[in-house]
């Protein structure tokens, strides 16, 4: 492996459920390892097939976005990134959010803001896809948590968080379709379809394209999961270059975010110490995430502005 290319961690089979010891403490030692060095990784995760990998970025994503119901989603100005809407000015790129991504209920409710008499398809493709991004995302979690000695509030750390997925749409324009960026949430992971294009920033400034293939998804460490463990993971910085600039191309974003608007984030006390003296003051992330795409929209590290100590 070179070292511009993420590394690349199989965890098809795996559940926090159901595993096997010895090949758990394999892959959770490689993901500490790989996270230390990039703040992300390659997943492969087989329970995704091909056929619900198409369905959902080559047919129900690409309708959703020809829709024109989709505007009716628009309303970001309260919680800009986790609204229904996000764009960046300037970059030709939109997407759209949906919280709760893990029961019909609400995937429906948005659906029908779009297709009036609903759309069981993208429904349905958007539920399986969520729930086993869910398996995986909290394998992820308790294995992030086992590494810091803190898998005893694994219960309580997965109650406190709920689920969102971003669709997202890059259209004709720039190279560069999105500038740098932390993701603010937990844990991001990113589904790229035909057309690859993210790119993740290695602690030497160095940008590793990232090479996903058809059951392989890109995991990244965000700054709600920073400050949690008060500093004891690297947020990398990441960004979409597209080679051709006519290309549309498609992603889809599932992350783990706190559950409730007021929740606060506070590091967890057993990483607090005089070796690692606390970080960042307790915040309400969704306070953040409105000063973050606002006032903080161009400071290199919004967070340590916002709330560093
Ligand atoms: O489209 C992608 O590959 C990644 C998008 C991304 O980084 C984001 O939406 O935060
Ligand atoms: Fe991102």
């Amino acid at each position: 492996m070179s070292s511009l290319e993420l590394p690349e961690i199989d965890l098809s089979g795996f559940h926090v459920t159901s595993f096997n010891e010895k090949t758990w403490a394999k892959a959770r030692s490689k993901i500490a390892e790989a996270l230390e060095l990039y703040g992300g990784f390659e997943v492969i995760y087989n329970e995704v097939n091909l056929d619900l990998r198409n369905d959902l970025l080559g047919v129900a994503v690409p309708e959703l976005f020809t829709m024109p119901g989709a505007s009716n989603l628009i309303d970001s100005k309260e919680l800009p990134y986790h609204g229904a809407f996000f764009s960046k000015p300037g970059f030709p790129f939109w997407a759209l959010q949906l919280t709760n991504p893990n029961t019909i209920a609400p995937i429906q409710e948005y659906a029908k803001v779009i297709w009036p008499q609903g759309n069981d398809f993208f429904c349905n493709a958007v539920l399986n896809y969520a729930n086993h991004m869910q398996k995986l995302i909290q394998t992820i979690h308790r294995m992030i948590l086992e590494s810091l000695g803190l898998e005893d509030h694994y219960d309580s750390h997965i109650k406190s968080l709920s689920y969102s997925i971003r669709f997202a749409n890059y259209y004709k324009g720039n190279k560069i379709a999105l500038p740098p960026h932390k993701d603010p949430n937990y844990i991001s992971i990113v589904c790229q379809h035909n057309i690859e294009g993210l790119e993740v920033e290695n602690k030497s400034d160095e940008w590793i394209e990232t090479k996903p293939s058809k059951n392989s998804f890109t995991v990244l460490v965000g700054e709600a999961f920073k400050a949690w463990t008060n500093g004891r993971l690297h947020v990398p910085n990441h960004r979409v270059k597209l080679k051709n600039e006519t290309e549309k191309r498609y992603a889809v974003i599932f992350g783990t975010v706190p559950i409730h608007t007021n929740d606060m984030i506070n590091a967890r006390e057993e990483l607090v110490d005089e070796e690692h003296p606390l970080l960042f003051k307790p915040f309400k992330y969704y306070d953040y995430i409105k000063y973050r795409f606002t006032d903080g929209e161009n400071l290199e590290d919004a967070l340590k502005s916002y709330c560093g100590v």
